[in-house]
């Protein structure tokens, strides 16, 4: 497994101007869209309609956060919208691999994220149903936040069982991501990395994911 992936994320754009906000991360794998409903998390950011219209016009592939209650119930109509992956939450999930199951069989790749004080362990048997295992480097909920260095023995622990079970299981690390910090996730097996404020919190988002491409490598 390669350490491809810089996925910025929206959060931290300026939502007013979405469409020229993508643009300007045009050079990035794919553009993480956070959507949160004020439940699940402390705060609230878009939905559906919303995610319909950044998947018309991004010019690169949609990353779909759900910070949502009742995933079961939500996440395969973003599937349905067309985009690249749909990551819900393992404690909102009442079947998470049947959810697993319906997100692919839309034609999404499926994610499943764990906040930082969720284990790994009890979900290694199910990785196989996933093409991408978020662990989550902050509390989810909010930009700017720094990263978590306790989850690191986490995304070890999935590394080893994805390299054990020779899965094709991308571990993405979302929160805190920065040229500091990109490189202890990649060393402990992170292979997508999202970005928000050390994306869009600077002068020019494309020199910023070079900067972060090279610190993961
Ligand atoms: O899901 C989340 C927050 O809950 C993230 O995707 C943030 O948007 C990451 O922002 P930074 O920590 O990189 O500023
Ligand atoms: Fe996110």
């Amino acid at each position: 497994m390669t350490t491809c992936c810089i996925h910025p994320s929206i959060l931290s754009a300026d939502f007013v101007n979405l469409e020229s906000e993508l643009r300007r991360i045009g050079s990035a794998d794919a553009v993480h869209v956070d959507v949160m409903d004020n439940s699940f998390v402390p705060n609230l950011t878009l939905g559906l309609p919303v995610v319909k219209r950044i998947q018309a016009v991004s010019p690169i592939p949609l990353d779909v956060h759900l910070m949502i209650d009742d995933a079961d119930r939500w996440a395969p109509e973003y599937a349905g919208a067309g985009v690249s992956s749909v990551t819900f939450h393992a404690e909102a999930a009442r079947a998470p691999i049947r959810l697993a199951r319906e997100l692919r069989s839309a034609g999404a790749k499926a994610g499943m994220a764990l906040r930082p004080a969720t284990a790994v362990e009890p979900y290694l048997d199910m990785l196989g149903e996933l093409d991408m295992l978020l662990v989550m480097t902050v509390e989810p909920g909010f930009g700017g936040q720094s990263f978590l260095d306790v989850t690191l023995p986490k995304i070890r622990r999935a590394a080893e069982a994805i390299r054990g079970g020779n899965l094709p299981v991308a571990i993405q690390v979302d929160g805190g991501i920065t040229e500091e910090t990109i490189g202890r996730a990649a060393e402990a097996g992170a292979t997508v990395f999202v970005a928000g404020s050390s994306v869009y919190g600077t002068e020019d988002p494309a020199v910023a994911i070079a900067g972060l491409r090279r610190a993961a490598s």
